[in-house]
Protein backbone atom coordinates (compact mmCIF):
# COMPACT_ATOMS: atom_id res chain seq x y z
CA UNK A 1 0.00 0.00 0.00
CA UNK A 2 1.18 3.75 -0.59
CA UNK A 3 0.19 5.74 1.83
CA UNK A 4 0.28 8.73 0.39
CA UNK A 5 -1.90 8.18 -2.53
CA UNK A 6 -4.09 6.54 0.03
CA UNK A 7 -4.51 10.19 1.84
CA UNK A 8 -5.33 12.10 -1.05
CA UNK A 9 -7.53 9.67 -2.53
CA UNK A 10 -9.08 10.12 0.40
CA UNK A 11 -9.76 13.90 0.24
CA UNK A 12 -11.17 13.70 -3.19
CA UNK A 13 -13.94 10.95 -2.85
CA UNK A 14 -15.02 11.29 1.00
CA UNK A 15 -18.03 13.13 -0.28
CA UNK A 16 -18.29 10.52 -3.03
CA UNK A 17 -18.68 7.63 -1.05
CA UNK A 18 -20.83 8.57 1.62
CA UNK A 19 -23.16 9.68 -1.40
CA UNK A 20 -22.99 6.71 -3.02
CA UNK A 21 -23.34 3.97 -0.20
CA UNK A 22 -26.47 5.86 1.49
CA UNK A 23 -28.43 6.64 -2.20
CA UNK A 24 -28.24 3.32 -2.89
CA UNK A 25 -30.45 2.13 -0.44
CA UNK A 26 -32.74 5.46 -1.51
CA UNK A 27 -31.91 7.14 1.27
CA UNK A 28 -29.05 9.47 0.36
CA UNK A 29 -29.74 13.57 0.63
CA UNK A 30 -29.34 14.12 -2.85
CA UNK A 31 -29.87 18.02 -2.01
CA UNK A 32 -26.78 17.81 0.14
CA UNK A 33 -24.44 17.51 -2.80
CA UNK A 34 -26.40 17.95 -6.21
CA UNK A 35 -28.78 21.21 -4.85
CA UNK A 36 -27.40 23.18 -7.54
CA UNK A 37 -26.80 22.80 -11.35
CA UNK A 38 -23.39 23.65 -10.68
CA UNK A 39 -22.64 20.27 -8.95
CA UNK A 40 -22.53 18.89 -11.82
CA UNK A 41 -19.22 20.86 -13.25
CA UNK A 42 -17.82 20.59 -9.76
CA UNK A 43 -18.24 16.77 -9.84
CA UNK A 44 -17.52 16.23 -13.38
CA UNK A 45 -14.12 18.17 -11.96
CA UNK A 46 -13.72 16.24 -9.07
CA UNK A 47 -13.74 13.32 -11.41
CA UNK A 48 -11.12 14.48 -13.53
CA UNK A 49 -9.02 15.11 -10.80
CA UNK A 50 -9.69 11.94 -9.71
CA UNK A 51 -8.52 10.46 -12.85
CA UNK A 52 -5.08 12.59 -12.66
CA UNK A 53 -4.30 11.97 -9.77
CA UNK A 54 -4.26 8.26 -10.02
CA UNK A 55 -2.45 8.45 -13.29
CA UNK A 56 0.18 10.79 -11.57
CA UNK A 57 1.37 8.44 -9.24
CA UNK A 58 4.04 5.85 -9.53
CA UNK A 59 3.33 3.30 -11.30
CA UNK A 60 1.45 0.26 -9.30
CA UNK A 61 2.61 -2.85 -8.57
CA UNK A 62 0.90 -5.73 -10.00
CA UNK A 63 0.62 -7.13 -6.31
CA UNK A 64 -1.60 -4.06 -5.46
CA UNK A 65 -4.59 -5.72 -6.16
CA UNK A 66 -6.53 -3.42 -3.28
CA UNK A 67 -5.33 -0.13 -4.68
CA UNK A 68 -6.45 -1.22 -8.44
CA UNK A 69 -9.71 -2.65 -6.85
CA UNK A 70 -10.26 0.67 -4.87
CA UNK A 71 -9.25 3.06 -7.94
CA UNK A 72 -11.63 1.21 -10.30
CA UNK A 73 -14.49 1.46 -7.44
CA UNK A 74 -13.62 5.43 -7.40
CA UNK A 75 -14.41 5.63 -10.90
CA UNK A 76 -17.42 3.94 -10.70
CA UNK A 77 -18.75 6.61 -7.57
CA UNK A 78 -17.76 9.34 -9.48
CA UNK A 79 -19.05 8.60 -12.79
CA UNK A 80 -22.73 7.58 -10.83
CA UNK A 81 -22.71 10.77 -8.85
CA UNK A 82 -22.17 12.96 -12.01
CA UNK A 83 -24.92 10.98 -13.66
CA UNK A 84 -26.82 12.44 -10.84
CA UNK A 85 -26.09 15.68 -10.67
CA UNK A 86 -27.06 16.04 -13.94
CA UNK A 87 -30.44 14.59 -13.41
CA UNK A 88 -31.12 16.37 -10.50
CA UNK A 89 -29.83 19.55 -12.28
CA UNK A 90 -32.72 18.89 -15.21
CA UNK A 91 -35.06 17.65 -12.49
CA UNK A 92 -34.66 21.48 -10.71
CA UNK A 93 -34.61 23.02 -13.98
CA UNK A 94 -38.07 21.53 -15.35
CA UNK A 95 -39.19 22.27 -11.79
CA UNK A 96 -38.32 25.46 -12.21
CA UNK A 97 -40.22 25.94 -15.49
CA UNK A 98 -43.32 24.33 -13.73
CA UNK A 99 -43.59 27.35 -10.83
CA UNK A 100 -42.53 29.89 -13.30
CA UNK A 101 -46.22 28.81 -15.24
CA UNK A 102 -48.15 27.85 -11.82
CA UNK A 103 -47.50 31.60 -10.66
CA UNK A 104 -48.19 32.60 -14.39
CA UNK A 105 -51.49 31.18 -14.33
CA UNK A 106 -52.29 31.97 -11.00
CA UNK A 107 -52.22 35.35 -11.41
CA UNK A 108 -54.13 35.40 -14.46
CA UNK A 109 -57.03 33.43 -12.74
CA UNK A 110 -56.74 35.68 -9.72
CA UNK A 111 -56.99 38.35 -12.31
CA UNK A 112 -59.85 36.85 -14.03
CA UNK A 113 -61.40 36.20 -10.64
CA UNK A 114 -61.51 39.89 -9.71
CA UNK A 115 -63.39 40.65 -12.88
CA UNK A 116 -66.03 38.48 -12.59
CA UNK A 117 -66.33 37.86 -9.09
CA UNK A 118 -70.39 37.15 -9.28
CA UNK A 119 -70.39 33.72 -11.29
CA UNK A 120 -66.66 32.72 -9.08
CA UNK A 121 -65.00 31.63 -12.86
CA UNK A 122 -62.39 29.73 -12.39
CA UNK A 123 -59.91 31.38 -15.45
CA UNK A 124 -58.81 28.62 -17.69
CA UNK A 125 -62.24 28.13 -17.86
CA UNK A 126 -63.52 31.90 -18.97
CA UNK A 127 -60.20 31.90 -21.27
CA UNK A 128 -61.42 28.27 -22.97
CA UNK A 129 -65.33 28.43 -23.26
CA UNK A 130 -66.19 31.85 -22.80
CA UNK A 131 -68.25 33.65 -19.90
CA UNK A 132 -71.29 32.88 -21.00
CA UNK A 133 -70.94 29.01 -21.34
CA UNK A 134 -69.84 29.27 -17.59
CA UNK A 135 -72.72 31.70 -16.38
CA UNK A 136 -74.68 29.11 -17.31
CA UNK A 137 -73.14 26.16 -15.57
CA UNK A 138 -74.60 24.61 -12.85
CA UNK A 139 -71.44 23.47 -11.07
CA UNK A 140 -69.41 26.74 -10.82
CA UNK A 141 -67.05 26.61 -7.98
CA UNK A 142 -68.07 29.60 -5.11
CA UNK A 143 -71.27 29.53 -6.43
CA UNK A 144 -72.91 26.23 -4.35
CA UNK A 145 -75.17 27.86 -1.73
CA UNK A 146 -75.95 30.56 -3.49
CA UNK A 147 -72.05 32.24 -2.08
CA UNK A 148 -69.93 33.60 -4.10
CA UNK A 149 -66.59 32.29 -2.67
CA UNK A 150 -62.95 33.33 -3.26
CA UNK A 151 -60.58 30.33 -3.65
CA UNK A 152 -58.39 30.21 -0.85
CA UNK A 153 -54.30 30.72 -2.19
CA UNK A 154 -53.53 27.50 -0.67
CA UNK A 155 -56.12 25.15 -2.25
CA UNK A 156 -54.38 22.23 -4.62
CA UNK A 157 -56.07 23.02 -8.11
CA UNK A 158 -54.95 20.76 -10.75
CA UNK A 159 -55.42 22.48 -13.73
CA UNK A 160 -52.21 24.24 -13.84
CA UNK A 161 -50.19 20.92 -13.85
CA UNK A 162 -52.72 19.20 -16.42
CA UNK A 163 -52.68 21.62 -19.07
CA UNK A 164 -51.83 19.33 -22.52
CA UNK A 165 -48.08 20.21 -23.08
CA UNK A 166 -48.47 18.21 -26.38
CA UNK A 167 -50.20 16.61 -29.00
CA UNK A 168 -48.91 12.82 -29.60
CA UNK A 169 -48.85 11.37 -33.27
CA UNK A 170 -50.09 8.53 -32.15
CA UNK A 171 -51.52 6.40 -35.42
CA UNK A 172 -54.92 5.37 -32.99
CA UNK A 173 -56.11 8.65 -32.19
CA UNK A 174 -54.49 9.86 -29.59
CA UNK A 175 -53.63 12.96 -31.13
CA UNK A 176 -57.13 14.42 -30.59
CA UNK A 177 -58.43 17.77 -30.57
CA UNK A 178 -58.62 18.18 -26.08
CA UNK A 179 -56.95 20.69 -25.36
CA UNK A 180 -56.46 20.57 -21.82
CA UNK A 181 -58.19 17.99 -19.13
CA UNK A 182 -60.66 19.08 -16.77
CA UNK A 183 -59.59 20.41 -13.62
CA UNK A 184 -60.48 20.01 -9.51
CA UNK A 185 -60.04 21.20 -6.34
CA UNK A 186 -58.97 18.55 -3.55
CA UNK A 187 -59.98 20.11 -0.15
CA UNK A 188 -59.42 18.30 3.26
CA UNK A 189 -61.88 18.06 6.32
CA UNK A 190 -63.71 15.76 8.91
CA UNK A 191 -67.56 15.59 8.78
CA UNK A 192 -69.04 18.57 9.68
CA UNK A 193 -66.36 20.94 9.80
CA UNK A 194 -65.76 23.71 7.38
CA UNK A 195 -61.94 23.43 6.83
CA UNK A 196 -61.17 22.95 3.61
CA UNK A 197 -57.65 23.77 3.80
CA UNK A 198 -55.06 21.41 4.34
CA UNK A 199 -51.94 23.03 6.96
CA UNK A 200 -48.64 21.63 5.55
CA UNK A 201 -47.16 22.17 9.47
CA UNK A 202 -48.45 19.26 11.02
CA UNK A 203 -46.53 19.72 14.38
CA UNK A 204 -45.83 22.80 15.61
CA UNK A 205 -43.54 23.55 18.85
CA UNK A 206 -44.45 27.13 19.92
CA UNK A 207 -42.92 28.12 23.16
CA UNK A 208 -41.25 24.82 23.63
CA UNK A 209 -44.87 22.88 23.21
CA UNK A 210 -45.27 20.18 20.97
CA UNK A 211 -48.99 20.09 19.61
CA UNK A 212 -50.10 18.54 16.87
CA UNK A 213 -52.09 21.30 14.71
CA UNK A 214 -53.84 18.98 12.26
CA UNK A 215 -54.03 15.25 11.43
CA UNK A 216 -52.12 14.17 8.42
CA UNK A 217 -54.54 12.42 6.88
CA UNK A 218 -58.32 13.46 6.41
CA UNK A 219 -61.48 12.31 4.19
CA UNK A 220 -60.21 14.09 0.82
CA UNK A 221 -63.05 15.38 -1.81
CA UNK A 222 -62.81 16.15 -5.40
CA UNK A 223 -64.45 19.18 -6.88
CA UNK A 224 -64.51 19.66 -10.06
CA UNK A 225 -63.38 23.11 -11.43
CA UNK A 226 -63.94 22.63 -14.99
CA UNK A 227 -66.25 19.75 -16.53
CA UNK A 228 -64.43 15.99 -17.16
CA UNK A 229 -64.33 15.73 -20.62
CA UNK A 230 -62.21 12.23 -21.63
CA UNK A 231 -62.35 8.72 -19.83
CA UNK A 232 -60.70 5.46 -19.95
CA UNK A 233 -62.34 2.53 -19.50
CA UNK A 234 -60.68 -0.65 -18.21
CA UNK A 235 -62.15 -4.16 -18.27
CA UNK A 236 -61.52 -7.60 -16.77
CA UNK A 237 -61.23 -9.72 -19.90
CA UNK A 238 -63.46 -12.48 -21.14
CA UNK A 239 -66.77 -11.85 -18.88
CA UNK A 240 -69.81 -11.64 -20.96
CA UNK A 241 -71.57 -9.54 -18.39
CA UNK A 242 -68.69 -7.08 -18.43
CA UNK A 243 -68.47 -6.67 -22.23
CA UNK A 244 -72.05 -6.43 -22.41
CA UNK A 245 -72.18 -3.33 -19.99
CA UNK A 246 -68.97 -1.75 -21.41
CA UNK A 247 -70.91 -1.70 -24.64
CA UNK A 248 -74.25 -0.25 -22.98
CA UNK A 249 -71.26 2.54 -21.14
CA UNK A 250 -69.89 3.50 -23.74
CA UNK A 251 -72.77 4.64 -25.83
CA UNK A 252 -74.05 6.10 -22.79
CA UNK A 253 -70.85 8.00 -21.81
CA UNK A 254 -70.58 9.20 -25.71
CA UNK A 255 -74.35 9.88 -26.10
CA UNK A 256 -75.66 11.54 -23.07
CA UNK A 257 -72.41 13.12 -21.35
CA UNK A 258 -70.47 13.84 -24.71
CA UNK A 259 -67.42 12.57 -23.69
CA UNK A 260 -64.35 10.98 -25.20
CA UNK A 261 -63.85 7.13 -24.45
CA UNK A 262 -60.77 5.44 -24.79
CA UNK A 263 -60.92 2.09 -24.34
CA UNK A 264 -58.04 -1.15 -24.40
CA UNK A 265 -57.20 -2.26 -27.71
CA UNK A 266 -58.70 -5.80 -27.00
CA UNK A 267 -62.19 -3.76 -25.72
CA UNK A 268 -62.29 -1.21 -29.24
CA UNK A 269 -61.87 -4.17 -31.50
CA UNK A 270 -64.96 -6.16 -28.82
CA UNK A 271 -67.25 -2.77 -29.96
CA UNK A 272 -66.03 -2.70 -33.39
CA UNK A 273 -67.52 -5.78 -33.43
CA UNK A 274 -70.76 -4.78 -31.99
CA UNK A 275 -71.05 -1.94 -34.15
CA UNK A 276 -69.35 0.11 -36.74
CA UNK A 277 -70.61 3.03 -35.03
CA UNK A 278 -67.97 2.67 -32.21
CA UNK A 279 -65.33 4.29 -34.60
CA UNK A 280 -65.11 7.08 -32.30
CA UNK A 281 -63.83 5.52 -29.50
CA UNK A 282 -59.81 5.57 -29.15
CA UNK A 283 -57.42 3.33 -27.98
CA UNK A 284 -53.39 3.15 -27.94
CA UNK A 285 -50.57 0.79 -29.70
CA UNK A 286 -48.97 -0.24 -26.66
CA UNK A 287 -49.09 -0.20 -22.77
CA UNK A 288 -46.01 2.73 -23.16
CA UNK A 289 -48.48 5.03 -24.70
CA UNK A 290 -51.24 4.54 -22.43
CA UNK A 291 -48.70 6.36 -19.92
CA UNK A 292 -48.43 9.44 -22.50
CA UNK A 293 -52.22 9.42 -22.15
CA UNK A 294 -52.36 10.47 -18.31
CA UNK A 295 -52.21 14.50 -19.15
CA UNK A 296 -55.33 14.04 -21.22
CA UNK A 297 -57.55 11.66 -19.56
CA UNK A 298 -59.65 12.96 -16.90
CA UNK A 299 -61.26 10.06 -15.19
CA UNK A 300 -60.70 6.22 -15.09
CA UNK A 301 -63.33 3.48 -14.99
CA UNK A 302 -63.21 -0.32 -14.12
CA UNK A 303 -65.57 -3.19 -14.50
CA UNK A 304 -63.97 -6.30 -12.65
CA UNK A 305 -62.85 -6.87 -9.20
CA UNK A 306 -59.86 -5.50 -7.23
CA UNK A 307 -57.34 -6.93 -9.74
CA UNK A 308 -58.70 -5.02 -12.48
CA UNK A 309 -58.24 -2.21 -10.21
CA UNK A 310 -54.83 -3.69 -9.56
CA UNK A 311 -54.26 -3.75 -13.43
CA UNK A 312 -55.54 -0.06 -13.81
CA UNK A 313 -53.45 1.62 -11.34
CA UNK A 314 -50.14 -0.71 -12.80
CA UNK A 315 -50.69 0.78 -16.38
CA UNK A 316 -49.72 4.82 -15.08
CA UNK A 317 -46.16 4.66 -14.09
CA UNK A 318 -47.15 8.08 -12.50
CA UNK A 319 -49.53 10.31 -11.78
CA UNK A 320 -53.10 8.37 -12.40
CA UNK A 321 -56.41 9.65 -12.89
CA UNK A 322 -58.84 9.54 -10.26
CA UNK A 323 -60.66 5.69 -10.45
CA UNK A 324 -64.63 4.78 -10.78
CA UNK A 325 -64.14 1.10 -9.33
CA UNK A 326 -67.42 -0.90 -10.45
CA UNK A 327 -67.88 -4.15 -8.76
CA UNK A 328 -68.43 -6.90 -11.17
CA UNK A 329 -66.23 -9.90 -8.95
CA UNK A 330 -67.20 -11.72 -5.92
CA UNK A 331 -64.99 -9.77 -3.15
CA UNK A 332 -64.50 -5.94 -4.19
CA UNK A 333 -62.72 -4.47 -1.11
CA UNK A 334 -61.70 -2.25 -3.50
CA UNK A 335 -65.01 -1.69 -5.85
CA UNK A 336 -67.29 -0.12 -3.94
CA UNK A 337 -70.03 1.05 -7.41
CA UNK A 338 -72.96 -1.19 -8.20
CA UNK A 339 -72.62 -1.96 -11.47
CA UNK A 340 -76.51 -2.15 -12.33
CA UNK A 341 -76.54 1.79 -11.02
CA UNK A 342 -73.94 2.83 -12.99
CA UNK A 343 -75.65 5.43 -14.71
CA UNK A 344 -76.78 7.27 -11.04
CA UNK A 345 -73.06 7.02 -10.13
CA UNK A 346 -71.50 8.42 -12.93
CA UNK A 347 -73.69 11.07 -13.06
CA UNK A 348 -72.92 11.89 -9.93
CA UNK A 349 -68.96 11.73 -10.37
CA UNK A 350 -69.35 13.77 -12.85
CA UNK A 351 -70.53 16.65 -11.51
CA UNK A 352 -69.22 16.04 -8.04
CA UNK A 353 -68.01 16.61 -5.17
CA UNK A 354 -66.60 13.22 -4.48
CA UNK A 355 -65.41 11.29 -1.50
CA UNK A 356 -61.42 9.74 -2.65
CA UNK A 357 -59.32 7.08 -1.16
CA UNK A 358 -56.01 7.66 -1.29
CA UNK A 359 -54.23 4.83 -1.57
CA UNK A 360 -50.59 5.03 -1.36
CA UNK A 361 -48.23 3.16 -3.93
CA UNK A 362 -45.03 1.18 -3.11
CA UNK A 363 -42.08 1.96 -5.64
CA UNK A 364 -39.96 -1.44 -5.66
CA UNK A 365 -36.74 -1.41 -7.16
CA UNK A 366 -34.42 -3.96 -7.96
CA UNK A 367 -30.87 -3.96 -7.48
CA UNK A 368 -29.05 -6.46 -9.35
CA UNK A 369 -25.34 -7.71 -7.91
CA UNK A 370 -23.88 -7.99 -11.22
CA UNK A 371 -24.75 -4.50 -11.89
CA UNK A 372 -23.32 -2.82 -8.92
CA UNK A 373 -21.05 -1.01 -10.95
CA UNK A 374 -23.76 0.26 -13.37
CA UNK A 375 -25.26 3.39 -13.50
CA UNK A 376 -28.52 2.11 -15.47
CA UNK A 377 -30.79 0.24 -13.06
CA UNK A 378 -33.87 -2.04 -13.94
CA UNK A 379 -36.78 0.34 -14.34
CA UNK A 380 -39.17 0.83 -11.13
CA UNK A 381 -42.19 -1.23 -10.27
CA UNK A 382 -44.96 0.60 -8.63
CA UNK A 383 -47.75 -1.86 -6.87
CA UNK A 384 -50.92 -0.44 -5.34
CA UNK A 385 -51.23 -4.33 -2.79
CA UNK A 386 -47.46 -5.34 -2.25
CA UNK A 387 -44.43 -6.83 -3.15
CA UNK A 388 -43.83 -10.51 -2.35
CA UNK A 389 -40.62 -12.02 -1.67
CA UNK A 390 -40.88 -15.87 -1.87
CA UNK A 391 -39.33 -19.18 -2.34
CA UNK A 392 -40.46 -19.43 -5.44
CA UNK A 393 -40.10 -23.19 -6.84
CA UNK A 394 -37.28 -24.13 -4.42
CA UNK A 395 -37.92 -26.12 -1.25
CA UNK A 396 -35.31 -24.41 1.08
CA UNK A 397 -36.53 -21.72 3.50
CA UNK A 398 -36.15 -18.21 2.15
CA UNK A 399 -32.99 -16.74 4.05
CA UNK A 400 -34.05 -12.74 3.67
CA UNK A 401 -31.67 -10.01 5.13
CA UNK A 402 -34.41 -6.51 5.79
CA UNK A 403 -33.23 -3.55 6.63
CA UNK A 404 -35.41 -0.25 7.23
CA UNK A 405 -33.18 3.25 6.30
CA UNK A 406 -30.59 0.61 6.83
CA UNK A 407 -30.86 -0.40 10.21
CA UNK A 408 -31.08 -4.35 10.25
CA UNK A 409 -34.33 -5.17 11.01
CA UNK A 410 -34.47 -9.51 10.85
CA UNK A 411 -33.51 -12.34 8.50
CA UNK A 412 -36.75 -13.74 7.19
CA UNK A 413 -36.69 -17.76 7.12
CA UNK A 414 -39.83 -18.98 6.03
CA UNK A 415 -41.83 -19.06 3.03
CA UNK A 416 -41.14 -15.14 2.20
CA UNK A 417 -42.20 -11.63 3.36
CA UNK A 418 -44.82 -9.45 2.08
CA UNK A 419 -44.24 -5.53 2.15
CA UNK A 420 -47.48 -4.41 1.61
CA UNK A 421 -49.18 -1.13 1.28
CA UNK A 422 -52.24 -0.45 3.97
CA UNK A 423 -54.91 -0.95 0.40
CA UNK A 424 -52.95 -4.27 0.29
CA UNK A 425 -53.80 -5.20 3.81
CA UNK A 426 -57.22 -6.92 3.21
CA UNK A 427 -55.46 -9.53 0.62
CA UNK A 428 -52.47 -11.30 0.50
CA UNK A 429 -50.98 -9.65 4.09
CA UNK A 430 -54.50 -10.19 5.40
CA UNK A 431 -53.83 -14.25 4.20
CA UNK A 432 -50.73 -14.07 6.05
CA UNK A 433 -51.42 -13.14 9.41
CA UNK A 434 -51.20 -9.44 8.94
CA UNK A 435 -53.41 -6.49 10.67
CA UNK A 436 -56.14 -4.97 8.42
CA UNK A 437 -55.34 -1.27 8.12
CA UNK A 438 -57.29 1.48 6.74
CA UNK A 439 -55.84 2.30 3.20
CA UNK A 440 -55.27 5.95 4.27
CA UNK A 441 -53.48 5.34 6.95
CA UNK A 442 -49.60 6.28 5.67
CA UNK A 443 -47.41 2.98 6.54
CA UNK A 444 -45.91 0.01 4.84
CA UNK A 445 -46.54 -3.76 6.49
CA UNK A 446 -43.92 -6.20 6.98
CA UNK A 447 -45.63 -9.64 7.04
CA UNK A 448 -43.70 -12.73 6.83
CA UNK A 449 -45.03 -15.74 5.34
CA UNK A 450 -45.15 -18.88 7.38
CA UNK A 451 -42.12 -17.96 9.33
CA UNK A 452 -40.31 -20.36 11.02
CA UNK A 453 -40.31 -19.11 14.04
CA UNK A 454 -42.60 -18.83 16.88
CA UNK A 455 -42.12 -15.10 18.11
CA UNK A 456 -41.96 -12.94 14.24
CA UNK A 457 -45.04 -10.68 14.43
CA UNK A 458 -46.21 -8.63 12.04
CA UNK A 459 -44.57 -4.97 11.64
CA UNK A 460 -46.39 -1.84 10.52
CA UNK A 461 -43.66 0.54 9.52
CA UNK A 462 -44.10 4.30 9.30
CA UNK A 463 -44.33 5.69 5.48
CA UNK A 464 -41.11 7.75 5.24
CA UNK A 465 -38.96 4.66 5.67
CA UNK A 466 -37.14 2.88 2.83
CA UNK A 467 -37.39 -1.06 3.77
CA UNK A 468 -34.66 -3.10 1.78
CA UNK A 469 -34.56 -7.33 1.43
CA UNK A 470 -31.30 -8.90 0.50
CA UNK A 471 -30.83 -12.59 -0.26
CA UNK A 472 -27.51 -12.84 1.47
CA UNK A 473 -24.44 -14.33 -0.32
CA UNK A 474 -24.31 -17.58 1.41
CA UNK A 475 -28.33 -18.37 0.69
CA UNK A 476 -29.19 -21.89 -0.58
CA UNK A 477 -31.49 -20.51 -3.25
CA UNK A 478 -32.53 -17.40 -4.59
CA UNK A 479 -35.98 -15.84 -4.51
CA UNK A 480 -38.77 -14.50 -6.34
CA UNK A 481 -40.22 -11.35 -6.10
CA UNK A 482 -43.61 -10.23 -7.88
CA UNK A 483 -45.23 -7.37 -8.03
CA UNK A 484 -49.52 -7.60 -6.89
CA UNK A 485 -49.24 -10.97 -7.76
CA UNK A 486 -47.96 -10.62 -11.27
CA UNK A 487 -44.24 -9.99 -13.24
CA UNK A 488 -42.36 -12.44 -11.27
CA UNK A 489 -38.43 -11.86 -11.23
CA UNK A 490 -35.97 -13.93 -9.52
CA UNK A 491 -33.58 -12.16 -6.72
CA UNK A 492 -30.28 -14.18 -6.78
CA UNK A 493 -27.74 -14.54 -3.91
CA UNK A 494 -26.53 -10.87 -3.43
CA UNK A 495 -29.46 -8.94 -5.02
CA UNK A 496 -32.09 -6.44 -2.93
CA UNK A 497 -35.20 -5.29 -3.82
CA UNK A 498 -35.77 -1.91 -2.14
CA UNK A 499 -39.60 -0.53 -1.69
CA UNK A 500 -40.44 2.68 -0.35
CA UNK A 501 -43.67 4.91 -0.92
CA UNK A 502 -44.03 6.32 -4.17
CA UNK A 503 -45.14 10.06 -4.96
CA UNK A 504 -48.26 9.11 -6.68
CA UNK A 505 -50.90 7.47 -5.22
CA UNK A 506 -53.83 6.50 -6.75
CA UNK A 507 -57.81 7.62 -5.67
CA UNK A 508 -60.44 5.84 -5.77
CA UNK A 509 -63.98 7.13 -5.67
CA UNK A 510 -65.85 6.60 -2.72
CA UNK A 511 -69.53 5.67 -2.35
CA UNK A 512 -70.16 7.07 0.44
CA UNK A 513 -67.04 8.31 2.03
CA UNK A 514 -63.67 6.49 2.69
CA UNK A 515 -64.33 4.61 6.41
CA UNK A 516 -67.52 3.79 5.37
CA UNK A 517 -66.24 1.96 2.41
CA UNK A 518 -63.67 0.36 4.09
CA UNK A 519 -65.74 -1.45 7.00
CA UNK A 520 -68.60 -1.83 4.45
CA UNK A 521 -65.57 -4.14 3.07
CA UNK A 522 -64.45 -5.97 5.64
CA UNK A 523 -68.21 -6.74 6.79
CA UNK A 524 -69.42 -7.41 3.40
CA UNK A 525 -66.32 -9.16 2.00
CA UNK A 526 -64.93 -10.79 4.70
CA UNK A 527 -67.40 -11.08 7.23
CA UNK A 528 -65.44 -9.78 9.77
CA UNK A 529 -66.08 -10.26 13.25
CA UNK A 530 -69.44 -12.14 12.51
CA UNK A 531 -71.41 -14.01 15.36
CA UNK A 532 -74.72 -14.78 16.73
CA UNK A 533 -75.36 -12.02 18.82
CA UNK A 534 -75.83 -13.58 22.83
CA UNK A 535 -78.84 -13.25 24.31
CA UNK A 536 -79.72 -10.87 27.21
CA UNK A 537 -81.83 -14.29 29.32
CA UNK A 538 -78.56 -15.60 31.31
CA UNK A 539 -76.59 -14.90 33.97
CA UNK A 540 -75.51 -11.51 34.69
CA UNK A 541 -73.32 -9.44 37.21
CA UNK A 542 -75.16 -8.31 40.14
N1 LIG B 1 -53.23 -16.23 -0.21
C1 LIG B 1 -53.77 -15.13 -0.67
O1 LIG B 1 -54.68 -14.52 -0.12
C2 LIG B 1 -53.20 -14.54 -1.93
C3 LIG B 1 -52.27 -15.24 -2.69
C4 LIG B 1 -51.77 -14.64 -3.84
C5 LIG B 1 -52.20 -13.37 -4.22
N2 LIG B 1 -53.12 -12.75 -3.47
C6 LIG B 1 -53.56 -11.38 -3.79
O2 LIG B 1 -54.06 -11.28 -5.08
C7 LIG B 1 -53.70 -10.01 -5.56
C8 LIG B 1 -53.83 -9.96 -7.03
O3 LIG B 1 -55.21 -9.92 -7.29
P1 LIG B 1 -55.81 -10.42 -8.66
O4 LIG B 1 -57.25 -10.12 -8.68
O5 LIG B 1 -54.94 -9.93 -9.76
O6 LIG B 1 -55.57 -11.97 -8.55
P2 LIG B 1 -56.66 -13.10 -8.33
O7 LIG B 1 -57.61 -13.10 -9.46
O8 LIG B 1 -55.92 -14.34 -7.99
O9 LIG B 1 -57.49 -12.61 -7.06
C9 LIG B 1 -56.98 -12.61 -5.76
C10 LIG B 1 -58.05 -12.19 -4.77
O10 LIG B 1 -57.51 -11.16 -3.96
C11 LIG B 1 -58.49 -10.14 -3.84
N3 LIG B 1 -57.84 -8.86 -3.65
C12 LIG B 1 -57.01 -8.21 -4.49
N4 LIG B 1 -56.64 -7.03 -3.95
C13 LIG B 1 -57.28 -6.94 -2.75
C14 LIG B 1 -57.30 -5.97 -1.74
N5 LIG B 1 -56.57 -4.87 -1.82
N6 LIG B 1 -58.05 -6.20 -0.64
C15 LIG B 1 -58.77 -7.33 -0.54
N7 LIG B 1 -58.77 -8.29 -1.45
C16 LIG B 1 -58.03 -8.10 -2.56
C17 LIG B 1 -59.25 -10.17 -5.12
O11 LIG B 1 -60.54 -9.60 -4.92
C18 LIG B 1 -59.31 -11.64 -5.41
O12 LIG B 1 -60.43 -12.22 -4.80
C19 LIG B 1 -52.30 -9.83 -5.06
O13 LIG B 1 -51.92 -8.49 -5.01
C20 LIG B 1 -52.37 -10.48 -3.70
O14 LIG B 1 -52.64 -9.54 -2.69
C21 LIG B 1 -53.62 -13.30 -2.34
N1 LIG C 1 -57.99 -5.11 -18.44
C1 LIG C 1 -57.34 -6.21 -18.08
N2 LIG C 1 -56.43 -6.78 -18.91
C2 LIG C 1 -55.77 -7.89 -18.55
N3 LIG C 1 -55.96 -8.53 -17.39
C3 LIG C 1 -56.84 -8.02 -16.53
C4 LIG C 1 -57.59 -6.82 -16.84
N4 LIG C 1 -58.41 -6.56 -15.81
C5 LIG C 1 -58.19 -7.52 -14.91
N5 LIG C 1 -57.27 -8.39 -15.33
C6 LIG C 1 -56.79 -9.58 -14.61
O1 LIG C 1 -57.87 -10.48 -14.50
C7 LIG C 1 -57.81 -11.13 -13.25
C8 LIG C 1 -59.18 -11.14 -12.58
O2 LIG C 1 -59.63 -9.83 -12.45
P1 LIG C 1 -60.53 -9.34 -11.26
O3 LIG C 1 -59.89 -9.60 -9.95
O4 LIG C 1 -60.91 -7.95 -11.56
O5 LIG C 1 -61.81 -10.24 -11.40
P2 LIG C 1 -62.33 -11.36 -10.46
O6 LIG C 1 -61.23 -12.33 -10.17
O7 LIG C 1 -63.56 -11.92 -11.10
O8 LIG C 1 -62.74 -10.55 -9.18
P3 LIG C 1 -62.81 -11.12 -7.72
O9 LIG C 1 -61.42 -11.47 -7.41
O10 LIG C 1 -63.36 -10.02 -6.90
O11 LIG C 1 -63.69 -12.31 -7.80
C9 LIG C 1 -56.77 -10.40 -12.42
O12 LIG C 1 -55.64 -11.22 -12.30
C10 LIG C 1 -56.43 -9.18 -13.21
O13 LIG C 1 -55.06 -8.86 -13.16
Amino acid sequence: MKPFLVMSLNQNIVNFTQFSWQDSFGNGDVNSLGANPENGSSLAQSEKAVEELLTQQTPMLATDDHLIEFSEALRTVAKALRGSAEGKALAQAEAAEWKRRYELERSKNQELLHKAPLNGVCADESSSKGMDHLAKSPRRHGQENGKSERYPLERICSHDLLQDGGESNSPNGCNNKLKRKASFKLSWGCKGQANDQHKKEIVSFESGNITTADRSSKQISLTWETNPQTVIIFTKPNSTSVRVLSVEMVRWLREHKGLNVYVEPRVKAELLSESSSFDFVQTWEDDKEISLLHPKVDLVITLGGDGTVLWAASMFKGPVPPIVPFSMGSLGFMTPFHSEQYRDCLEAVLKGPISITLRHRLQCHIIRDKARHDYETEENTLVLNEATIERGISSYLTNLECYCDNSFVTCVQGDGLILSTTSGSTAYSLAAGGSMVHPQVPGILFTPICPHSLSFRPLILPDHVTVRVQVPFNSRSSAWVSFDGKGRKQLEAGDALVCSIAPWPVSTACQVESTHDFLRSIHDGLHWNLRKTQSSDGPRDT
